[in-house]
């Protein structure tokens, strides 16, 4: 298994080498020159499996062969054995067709333990065998680096600076970043947006002298392995509800197009997915470009679901590359135009392809805590602000989606949000045991301008500081 940059100028490689490279030195992302694929019977034998080894089984054509099945299993069964829920990543009923894929039972309550919790255990287990040293470093609109820092903390071969927008992410997820001692974690405040901390962590990963000294490494899904481990859950529900005998739709509340990304890559697997939903809030720029071909970058304005606060989604780059039939030069012309432009250029003909299976919807602050409240009154269900755009995305397309059951990305746990749940029902959700403490814990984070020298000579001291 060989992986290209969607830019085409980067050296192909294999999964190691992309999983320690993060994104392609042509600023483009790594893709699996071919799609592995499994056969109706094979998907049918894999229903009802403990979710490790499901994980394990689709993950593993992934690593070409690099990583032997029985290791990748174990990787996999240390990476779910502590989430909170025996399932790992329940399916719950909210009404006759919307299922909510409960995605936030492990330590950091995000979508993100699901891939973060395998990926740090997958860095240990590459370092100790080439005896390398890496330093990751990672842009997060609140969730990714909470996961990643819980994922990385402490490891011996691992230094992690996560760059956050300043005053833009909610408390609890500030803190969840900001209060864990190790010596190998820091935290940068970025007086700026997350598209300027992605940014600014793409930029340290082009400039070549800096990402070979630092030896960078990313967590974000820019890194394809991020991707592949978050194709499982999406398997395992579609599994649940009766595939491959029948077709399911996805909900997702997007902002970086990773997790829906995973969603499609399940369906290049050979899983049968009918439908993409693309939940937006106020910031829309992907529901404006499947509504009307208009992917036009506006200035991030802050919403009750900040983590999907963003207005540059990563990983559209790899749908752009396969609408535009797998061919890097367009690819690379397309984002060379919208960085220079703000507007992305998408031939009409590769847009047509993405509105036959991807859809748009966007739903603002105050269509927000109407969902969850409606959804609490109807159900009972506790939604967190960004699962609340996915279940009011699921229920307004139904009638288009021809009876498909929905699987509904459910992101967050309601407590990571507790201003929004309480604002819409008059329930504050209280943190699981682990995190009772939160607020009492001691904070440590520096605040820097959006200034790429600066935020190099943070993370370089950073990096120095723990190897000497
Ligand atoms: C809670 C939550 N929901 C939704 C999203 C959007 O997911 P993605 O960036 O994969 O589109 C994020 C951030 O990634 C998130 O943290
Ligand atoms: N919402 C994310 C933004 C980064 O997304 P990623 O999937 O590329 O890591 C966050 O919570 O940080």
């Amino acid at each position: 298994m060989r992986y290209v940059s969607t830019r085409g100028e980067a050296a192909p490689r294999g999964f190691e080498d992309v999983l320690l490279a993060g994104l392609a030195e042509d600023g483009g992302l790594f893709l699996p020159e071919s799609w592995p694929h499994f056969s109706p019977a094979e998907w049918r034998a894999m229903r009802g499996l403990p979710y490790a080894e499901l994980a394990a089984r689709v993950i593993h054509p992934f690593t070409g062969g690099s990583i032997p099945f029985e290791t990748l299993l174990g990787l996999c069964r240390d990476s779910y054995a502590g989430f909170r829920h025996p399932a790992v990543a329940p399916l719950v009923q909210l009404d006759s067709r919307a299922f909510a894929l409960e995605l936030f039972h492990g330590p950091t309550l995000a979508f993100k333990d699901m891939a973060l919790q395998l990926l740090g255990r997958l860095f240990d287990h590459v370092l100790a065998k080439r005896g390398e040293r890496i330093t990751i470093v990672g842009a997060t609109s609140g969730d990714t680096g909470s996961a990643a820092i819980e994922a990385c903390r402490d490891r011996a071969s691992v230094d992690i600076v996560i760059l956050h927008p300043l005053g833009r992410t909610s408390e609890v997820q500030r803190r969840q970043m900001t209060t864990v001692p190790s010596p190998n974690v820091a935290n940068l405040a970025i007086e700026g947006s997350f598209d300027d901390c992605q940014d600014l962590v793409k930029a340290m990963f082009v400039d070549a002298p800096f990402r070979e000294e630092m030896r960078l490494a990313a967590v974000n899904s820019i890194n394809w392995a991020r991707i592949a481990a978050q194709i499982p859950y999406y398997a395992a529900a579609a599994l649940a509800l009766g595939v491959p005998e029948r077709e399911v739709a996805v909900s997702v509340p997007t902002g970086n197009f990773g997790n829906v990304l995973a969603a499609w890559a399940a369906k290049r697997m050979g899983l049968p997915i009918g439908r993409f939903i693309v939940g937006a809030n106020r910031n829309d720029i992907l529901a404006r470009f499947l509504a009307s071909n208009d992917m036009s970058a506006k200035p991030v304005e802050p919403s009750l679901s900040p983590s999907m606060d963003i207005q540059v989604s990563s990983n559209f780059e790899r749908l752009l590359y396969g609408l535009l039939g797998d061919d890097p030069a367009a690819t690379a012309r397309v984002m060379r135009e919208f960085r220079a432009t703000g507007r992305m250029p998408v031939p009409d003909v590769a847009w047509r392809a993405a509105v036959a299976e991807f859809q748009g919807f966007t739903l603002d602050d105050a269509g927000t805590l109407e969902e969850i409240r409606r959804v609490y009154r109807a159900s009972g269900y506790l939604l967190d602000p960004h699962t609340a755009v996915g279940t009011a995305a699921a229920r307004a397309l139904a009638p288009e989606n021809k009876g498909m059951p929905v699987i509904v990305a459910a992101t967050a746990h309601p407590a990571k949000f507790p201003d929004a749940v309480e604002q819409a029902t008059g329930l504050r959700p209280a943190l699981p045991p682990a995190l009772a403490d939160l607020f009492e814990r001691e904070e440590r984070f520096s605040v820097l301008p959006n200034d790429l020298r600066e935020a190099q000579s943070f993370v370089r001291s950073h990096a120095l500081r723990n190897a000497a």
